[in-house]
Order: C-alpha cells, then structure tokens, then sequence
C-alpha cells in the first residue's frame, strides 16, 4: 500500500503519484481505489490531492500514447526499461503533454529528483535528457497514418488497445469508433438523482448551490442533474441527508422505462451498490417490495448504506447468488432487474483502467454468465410482467446478440418503449437502445425491456 513518509508535512505530490502508478501498474490495482487508499492513509491538501489524482488518472488514461512517445526518444524501449525508471517517464511525460501550467523545467527537475531518490543516479542524465528533447519536439512527434494505419492511429492517438478498436470496428463504422474513443478520453461532470421521496428538484439545486456546487440541469431527466465544483461529495449536507445518489442518467433510464406500478414486486438480481435498486423504490415512493439481491456480501453494505441513507423502507437486502434458481421467487415478480457484469467498455470515462485490464477470452466469459444468470431469472417475473435487460458496455456481443438469443429461446417479446424515451434521444430501434459513450453526455449503455408472454 502506498504511504507517504510524513516526517515533514509537506508532501511530495509527485513521488505520491509515482508511488500509486507503481501499485497500479505493477500489481493491476484499479485507478480510484488505489488514489482513495493512498488518501485516506495520508493527511494532504485539497491542491495536492487534485495535483496527485490528475497526474495518476490522465498518467493512466494516456499510457499508450505517452510510452509510443517515449518510444521515439529512447534507444531503449519501455518494454526493457526499469519500471521504476518507466513510470517516473511515464507521470513527466503526461505533464509535459497534457499539463499546460506545469513548466517543463519544473517537470524535468522533479523527475531528476525522483531518479536519485530511488537510487538512480546514473540514470537522472538519462531521464533529464530524453524529457528535455520530448519537450523540444513535442509538437513535431509523427503518429501513425490515419489512412494508412486507421487502427494503430486511433490506438496510439487516443490509448486504446488495439484489440477493442477492431472489436469496436466488427459492429461499428470507422466515424463512430474514433467518436467513441474521444468521448471515452473525456472527463465526465458528476451525474446525480434527485431522492423526490425527500425532495423537490428545485430545493435540491438551491441547497447544492448554498454549499457553491455548480449544478446544471440534467440532459434527459428531469429529476437528474450535474455538478461540479466540491471537494467530497459525500460532504456535502444534502448527500449526507439523502436528498441525492450518485448515477449515470444511462442508468437511471433502465427504472425510467420500466415504469414500475406502486406496490410492485420488483427483483433486483445483480443489485450492488444500489443505484438501480434505489431509483425503483423511489418511483415506487416507498410502496411495494425491492428485493434486492448480489453475490458479494460486502457489497451489500454498500446497498444497505444507501437504502439507509435515502430513508428507503421498500428494500429487502439478500446475499444471492443469480445462477441458483430461488423456488420462491418463481412467477412472482412484477419486474425482474437484469442488470448483468460486463465489460463495461461504455464506462471507460470513469474507469481508465478498463480498456487495458479486459481481454477477449473475459468477454466470452461473461457473456457466458450474462446468459446463464438470464436463463434462471426470467423464471421470477409473472406472465405479463417486465424483465429490464441492461449493461454498461457497447459490445453487441453482450447487449442486442444476448437478447436475440433469449427471445429466440424463452417466452419473452420486446416492449416498446419509444414513447417514454427523454426527447433528446431518437431511437430507431424497439424494445432496446445502445447509447454509446457521451451521445447523450452519458456512459454508453444498453437497455432492453422484455416481456413474458407464457410460461
Ligand atoms: C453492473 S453491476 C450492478 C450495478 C447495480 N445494478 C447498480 O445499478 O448499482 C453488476 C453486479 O453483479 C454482481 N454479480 C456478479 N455475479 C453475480 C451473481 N452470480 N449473482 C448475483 N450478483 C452477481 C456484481 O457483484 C455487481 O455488483
């Protein structure tokens, strides 16, 4: 774990960063959890907390494109580099790219320091010299060949591997792929739901905004709005009152189009943290029964922790796992949640780490129980009732191709729900829709509404 040697109060914001990009990239620890560990054992400021959590995340986010520069100064290439010597590159290289305030000889100096501070020293001439030319040829750098070499492009342009651009370009056209790795690369405001069992919209806004939030409408909901401008939201008093949640306008759609009936029987199969389980026993304003139900004890209380913040009391929290058929339950559900893991490449945004961490045999994997957990849980929702179908990726493999194979296999048919759709949102399909990554300023994001016709 990183821990910062305190002996002095002035911490060394880069040689923190360098600290977590070690934890990350040598021991695969996602981005956010390895920044709140290092945080939370450590006392910083507001400004170096920033300082640090830009520097790892865009470190992060932009690993292919900065070693592809490094590669073109080096004579030695990443791949046979010390690590550590690598990753003090990497975090120098990200500032001097995407850091326009950061002078460059700050940038070089620090990353001298941090060379001798491992014990590098015959190294810091290196680092020093090959920091100094990228800065001068900065803008010179050739990348790839859009035309020549339009996968190797967009991989090194905008850091993706280049085995999710061809996955991308099997289903989607070049224009859309590289819009797709854009809006991926972008940073995202924070998405909220109002709690209306507890609020009005416009009190909510007028409290966030007494607390100097900037808050602005939602893009497709009415009770969603985006802020920014906080330290910690979980801070913030009407957080703490459980006036909001945190969630992705995408995924508050799924509740959305479901459009549950108070006193329903909603299911929740794959439910932790709580955002969907949350949304519906809200629109179901405290009536009727959300049983809410994962695999991962410990990620029950994070459920648990939001029912009770929001002051919820239709939500029934169960340890469940969705590939074991639960006798009770068959032909009872008024509406089964269906929100399966996936890839989650349409959430690359907020988690960077996704693109590199996920591989092809994964995906097979989780399409494999993305249909085993359908095929026992579409037993629970009555005939005539809702199975909500959703992922937060954009591979058709997992989204519309697991739909076209459980319609073709169980009693259910596609529900319409083109009318209830948020306006900005045209869709030209029925009973499902695939946003992709920031085309409606939301994560991409797969949705299907299914209903059983027999038993
Ligand atoms: C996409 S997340 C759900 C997000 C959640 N619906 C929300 O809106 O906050 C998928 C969840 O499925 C859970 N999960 C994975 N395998 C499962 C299984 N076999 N049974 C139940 N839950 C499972 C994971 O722990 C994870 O919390």
């Amino acid at each position: 774990m990183t821990k910062v040697n305190n002996t002095t109060n002035k911490i060394n914001a880069r040689n923190v960063s360098l600290n977590i990009l070690t934890d990350i990239f040598n021991d695969k620890a996602y981005t956010n959890i390895a920044i709140d560990r290092c945080f939370s054992h450590n006392e910083m400021n507001k400004q170096d907390r920033a300082f640090i959590t830009r520097i790892v995340e865009g470190t992060v986010e932009h690993v292919i494109t900065i070693d592809y520069i490094i590669n073109k100064f080096s004579k030695t290439k990443t791949r046979k580099m010390k690590k550590i010597i690598l990753y003090i590159l990497r975090l120098s290289v990200y500032q001097i790219k995407y850091m326009d305030k950061v002078p460059v000889s700050a940038v070089c100096n620090e990353a001298v320091k941090l060379t001798k501070k491992r014990k590098f020293n015959n190294l810091s001439g290196f680092v020093n010299g090959i920091l100094r030319n990228i800065s001068r040829n900065l803008n010179d750098i050739q990348y790839p060949n859009e035309i020549d070499e339009p996968v190797k492009y967009l991989s090194v342009v905008y850091s993706f591997p280049e085995y999710i651009i061809d996955l991308w370009l099997e289903y989607y056209d070049y224009d859309t792929v590289k819009e797709m790795c854009i809006n991926s690369n972008k940073t995202v405001k924070t998405s909220i739901r109002c709690n209306l069992t507890k609020v009005s919209n416009t009190d909510l806004q007028n409290q966030l905004i007494d607390e100097n939030v900037h808050v602005e409408e939602g893009k497709l909901l009415e009770y969603a709005m985006k802020i920014d401008n906080y330290n910690n939201i979980r801070s913030l008093q009407p957080f703490i009152e459980g006036k909001f949640s945190v969630q992705d306008e995408s995924s508050m759609l799924v509740a959305h189009l479901a459009q549950p009936e108070g006193n329903s029987l909603v299911v929740d199969v794959c439910a932790a943290p709580g955002g969907k389980t949350t949304h519906f026993a809200e629109l179901m304003k405290n009536t009727g029964c959300v049983d809410s139900r994962d695999i991962y004890p410990k990620k029950l209380h994070l459920i648990d922790e939001n029912v009770k913040r929001l002051q919820l009391n239709n939500v029934t929290i169960r340890e469940y796992n969705a590939l074991e058929t639960d006798k009770s339950l068959i032909e009872k559900a008024d509406i089964v949640v269906a929100d399966v893991p996936c890839s989650g490449l349409g959430i690359i945004s907020k988690k960077p780490d996704i693109k590199y961490n996920i591989e092809k045999k994964d995906i097979e994997q989780l399409i494999e129980i993305q249909r085993n957990i359908l095929k026992v849980v579409y037993k629970y929702v009555k005939i005539g009732g809702i199975l909500m179908f959703s992922t937060c990726t954009v591979n058709p493999e997992e989204n519309i191709q697991n739909v076209r194979w459980f319609i073709d296999n169980f009693p259910f048919e596609l529900v319409d729900f083109n009318d209830i759709l948020p306006d900005r949102i045209g869709s030209d399909t029925k009973g499902y829709i695939q946003l992709l990554p920031g085309q409606y300023d939301t994560d991409g994001f797969f949705i299907a509404k299914l209903r059983r016709i027999a038993k």
